[in-house]
């Protein structure tokens, strides 16, 4: 196929794009270079630099097949203080963009939603069906974009599938994890590893879980892939589908620090600070229905993995 990726030079994007390309689709990459890095755009893709608000001449030219929507804004911090970056650019942004698609006749997109549009779970593993009661501004703002693809599918036959990812991590291809502000815990991990970072504060050990730090659902970057190749051609026209991404088991923090001592050798000084407003307790990804409609099921779960390709990205810059 040929596709549009938007946020093709950001972490996920170019992971998924150099996915796409050894999987044989044509990929040009859409990114205004806000957060993404030129040089990881995988060689093969050709990239536009420029923001979803002026997309339109751009679907007129490459006239995509689908389009692969991970431009964003992604710091719930940031969606808390500054609130109109994330309606202008999660909501608006997507707005444009899916008019620029109507415009070119092109009706097939896959949306990197977030378990942030669930908020603070009342069952944990969380399903597609549990209420949607976002937290933050950035969760709410993706939230909305979910929205406006089921009016899309209904209006005007758009075929198309939110994926709401949980914790994503691991490296491939040569890409990772890389951001000017980092507030991910694993790379902020790794930031310590590599000598780039002092030490890393726990956000709170007061929590209801075994071991008092929060707990989440850590999947791979490529089986996040895995799972955009299999969402592509899936939807019909007029349909849009939701799944989670997660690989169905929680890991807390502190055995995320565990984790990254023993991939690294490194002693990991860590300071036990506040809780971060917002976070909840426990988010786990129920992927079941994605696993019976498409067959998808994370394979690199095991934490190690996902730590020491995270690691290996990092000592490669
Ligand atoms: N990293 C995670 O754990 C996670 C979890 C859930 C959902 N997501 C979603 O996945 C997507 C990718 O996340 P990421 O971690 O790769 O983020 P990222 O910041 O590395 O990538 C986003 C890319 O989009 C580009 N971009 C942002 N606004 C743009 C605009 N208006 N026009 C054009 N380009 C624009 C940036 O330059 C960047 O290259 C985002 O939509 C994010 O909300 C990420
Ligand atoms: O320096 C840090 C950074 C994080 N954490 C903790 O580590 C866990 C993971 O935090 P991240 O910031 O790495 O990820 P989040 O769980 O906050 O966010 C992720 O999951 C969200 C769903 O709630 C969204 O999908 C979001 O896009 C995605 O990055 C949390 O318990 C957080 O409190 C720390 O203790 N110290």
């Amino acid at each position: 196929m040929r596709v549009l990726v938007t946020g093709g030079a950001g972490y996920i994007g170019s992971v998924v794009t150099a996915a796409l390309l050894e999987s044989g689709h044509e990929v040009t990459v859409l990114d205004d270079l806000s957060t993404g890095h030129e040089d990881a755009v995988p060689d093969g893709a050709r990239l536009v630099q420029a923001s979803l608000h002026d997309s339109a001449p751009v679907l007129a030219d490459v006239r995509p097949e689908a389009v692969l929507h991970f431009a964003a804004k992604s710091l719930v911090g940031e969606s808390q203080v500054a609130p109109e970056l994330y309606w202008e650019n999660n909501v608006g942004g997507s707005l444009a963009l899916l008019e620029a698609m109507r415009a070119a006749d092109c009706r097939r997109i896959v949306f990197s939603s977030t378990a942030a549009a669930y908020g603070e779970p009342e069952e944990v593993p969380i399903l597609e069906t549990a209420p949607t009661r976002p937290t933050n501004t950035y969760g709410a703002s993706k939230l909305a974009v979910d929205a406006m693809l089921t009016s899309y599918a209904t209006a005007y036959g758009f075929a198309a599938v939110s994926l709401r990812y949980f914790n994503v991590g691991g490296a491939a291809y040569g890409v990772g994890e890389r951001h000017a502000t980092e507030t991910h815990l694993i790379p902020i991990a790794l930031q310590v590893a590599a000598g780039t970072r002092e030490s890393l504060t726990v956000y709170g050990s007061d929590y209801p879980t075994p071991d008092g730090t929060c707990i989440r659902d850590y999947v791979h970057v490529v089986d996040l892939a895995a799972a955009h190749l299999l969402a592509l051609p899936a939807p019909a026209a007029g349909e849009h589908r939701i799944y989670n991404l997660g690989s169905g088991t929680g890991f807390s923090v502190q055995e995320m620090v565990d984790a990254v001592r023993t991939v690294t050798g490194h002693e990991l000084p860590v300071v036990v600070g506040d809780r971060r407003a917002g976070d909840p307790a426990r988010l786990v990804a129920s992927s079941a229905k994605i696993h019976s409609d498409l067959g998808w099921a994370p394979v690199h779960t095991d934490l190690t993995e996902i730590v020491s390709d995270a690691w290996a990205f990092t000592q490669s810059r």
